[in-house]
């Protein structure tokens, strides 16, 4: 069994540094940490610098969202922080998501260092059918579809979207199209807040890239081995 597995990324949302260090050392396995608003916030930015220092890969999920220019910029900052993923959200549009696209690209070069994956949120693994009514869009399948073609259009690399849409954004965008999912849950973990999951084997199984597993492991009572736990289950699909 590999006791490693890249595909797991661990949501460090923890409301101090201090708190997301003392995980990281505890499970020296995981290659790959999520950085969100919380401890982005809390850190000062000096969380995404701090994991590199320890030799880890971050997903800076800041889900930039606001006009093309502003987002564009934002995007150079991403890109100079060495996060090796980050999001914009799709709803943001065609210019937005094109902009952010052709500044990842530009701030790179111009740095020299290497491009990150560029990835827009689809809908809210914590929204259902009903959630999407209210704000006023009808049909939660079609507005995946759209929005997944629109960020491939668009020059991003992929998406971040539920499990249960895995199948879905690949026949609509192929196999090379990056797809990262939360609302991931081990048949032993609580769903919370997360509606629309599927188990860490079946989201690889059906096509996922990257899994984000946060509280199954971070809220676990000894999270080295929930860890451990789901990178046995990865390790059963290649
Ligand atoms: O649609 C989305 C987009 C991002 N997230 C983030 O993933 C993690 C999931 O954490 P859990 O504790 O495993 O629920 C969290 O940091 C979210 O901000 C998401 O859940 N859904």
């Amino acid at each position: 069994m590999k006791n490693t597995d890249k595909r797991l990324i661990v949501a460090l949302d923890f409301p101090t540094w201090g708190e997301a260090e003392k995980l990281v050392n505890q499970v020296p396995e995981v290659m790959f940490y999520k950085v969100g608003l919380e401890l982005y916030l809390a850190s000062r930015g000096e969380a995404v610098v701090k994991l590199r220092e320890m030799g880890k890969e971050v997903f800076l999920d800041l889900k930039f969202h606001d006009i093309p220019n502003t987002v564009a910029q934002a995007s150079r900052q991403a890109v100079a922080q060495g996060a090796t993923i980050f999001d914009v959200h799709a709803a943001g549009g065609r210019e937005m998501l094109s902009k952010a696209a052709q500044a990842v690209q530009e701030q790179a070069e111009f740095l020299q260092v290497r491009k990150p994956l560029l990835l827009a949120i689809t809908v809210l693994t914590s929204m259902d059918e009903e959630d999407l009514k209210d704000i006023g869009l009808p049909d939660l399948r079609r507005t995946v579809r759209a929005w997944a073609k629109l960020a491939q259009e668009s020059g991003l690399d992929g998406v971040v979207a539920s499990p249960q849409e895995i199948s879905l954004i690949r026949e609509t965008c192929g196999p090379d199209f990056k797809i990262l999912c939360p609302g991931v849950r081990p048949s032993w973990a609580e769903a919370g807040d997360q509606k629309r999951i599927l188990t860490p084997r079946k989201a690889i199984e059906l096509g996922a890239d990257y899994i984000v597993v946060g509280r199954p492991i971070t809220q676990a009572q000894d999270p080295r081995l929930a860890a451990l736990r789901i990178i046995e289950e990865l390790s059963t699909v290649s």
